[in-house]
Order: C-alpha cells, then structure tokens, then sequence
C-alpha cells in the first residue's frame, strides 16, 4: 500500500483517490468496488440480502486480503469502526488520510447518488449526528485531515500530492 483514504461517505475518497491514482501513476483500489466485484453484487444488494452485518464482514475480508496491494487505497465511511479493521489501517504503515466535509456539504453530496444504503435517507442533523458517533473512530487512525467543503477533488489530490513529497 501506497496511502489510504478514509472519511465519512461523500467526503470523496473514492473521486480523489482516481485522480491520485493518475497523478501518482499508482494503481487504486476501492474497497466498496473491489467487493461488489467479489461478491457480484451491488453495495445496495448486499445490505438488502445480508444485512449491515453482512456487508461488514464481506468488508473485513477484502480489507485483509488487500493490504499487499501496492497502490491507493480507498476505504468505504465505515471501515474504521471496527476495532480489527482499525488496527490494520494504522498498522499498514502507510499515511492516511482523513477526507471531512460539513454536514450540510456532505447531505448535498449524499442526495447526488443512490446508492448507500446508510447515507441516502439521513437529513443534515442525522448525517451530523452519525459523524459526530464516527469522529473518534476516524481521528485514530489518521496523519491527516483535510476539509473538503472549498476544495475541488484536484486541490484536494494536490494537498495530498504535497504532503507525501514532504
Ligand atoms: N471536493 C468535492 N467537491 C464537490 N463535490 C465532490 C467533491 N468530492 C466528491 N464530490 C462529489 O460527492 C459525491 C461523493 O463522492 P465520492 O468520491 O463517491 O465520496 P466517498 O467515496 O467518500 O463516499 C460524488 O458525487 C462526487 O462527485
Ligand atoms: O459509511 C458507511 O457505513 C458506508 C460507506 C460506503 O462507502 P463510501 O464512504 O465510499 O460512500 C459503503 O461502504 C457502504 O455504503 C457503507
Ligand atoms: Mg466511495
């Protein structure tokens, strides 16, 4: 592994860790992808036959099973809240970083697509309220953090670009 991207759902790891990908000329892996690839099915799919529960351990295996992967790595909004997942994203000995935006930011982002299962219902003070639960989870494991609200996926990936040259 290269860099992992972890942050609450729609703060943009997927999009930025494309263009990294490109920028860096590395190759990426997002996790949510690789186990829709997996499993041969959708994310919407698999919470709507397993279960949260279901998606979560499907989610536990691919994180394992991908931590030699030589490249970027992004992480779904809920990868870090399991203890052993956790441990795994600080020990891959790689930076990480922390994608955040506002709720209000994050709620517009979120009504864009449909297609998590945990996100597409919640109303600002409920996205507020589940990253306010997830906060503490995410501040462990990250070297850091950056505020998307103002920025662009390639001011983003540039601030990230700049950090690793440091
Ligand atoms: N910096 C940004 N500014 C505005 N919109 C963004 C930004 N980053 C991502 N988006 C948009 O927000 C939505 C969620 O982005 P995505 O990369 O899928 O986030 P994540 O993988 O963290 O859930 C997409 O529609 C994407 O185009
Ligand atoms: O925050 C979460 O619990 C989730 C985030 C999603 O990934 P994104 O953060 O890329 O949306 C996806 O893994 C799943 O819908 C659950
Ligand atoms: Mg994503």
């Amino acid at each position: 592994m290269k860099l992992i991207l972890i942050g609450f759902m729609g703060s943009g790891k997927t999009t930025v860790s494309q263009l990294l990908g490109q920028q860096l000329n590395e190759q990426v892996l997002d996790l949510d992808r690789e186990i829709e690839r997996q499993s041969h099915q959708t994310i919407p799919q698999i919470f709507a036959q397993s279960g949260e529960q279901g998606f979560r351990q499907l989610e536990h295996d691919v994180l394992k099973q991908s931590m030699d992967f030589e490249g970027i790595l992004a992480t779904g909004g809920g990868t870090p809240l399991r203890e052993d997942n956790l441990q795994l994203l600080r020990h891959a000995g790689v930076p990480v970083i922390l994608l955040a935006a506002s709720p209000e930011e994050t709620h517009r982002r979120l009504q864009q697509q449909n297609n998590r299962p945990l996100g597409n219902k919640l109303d600002v003070d409920g996205i507020r309220q589940l990253q306010h639960e997830r906060q503490p989870f995410y501040d462990r494991c990250a070297d850091l953090r950056i505020v998307t609200d103002h920025l662009t996926p390639t001011e983003i990936a540039q601030q990230i670009v700049k950090y690793l040259q440091k």
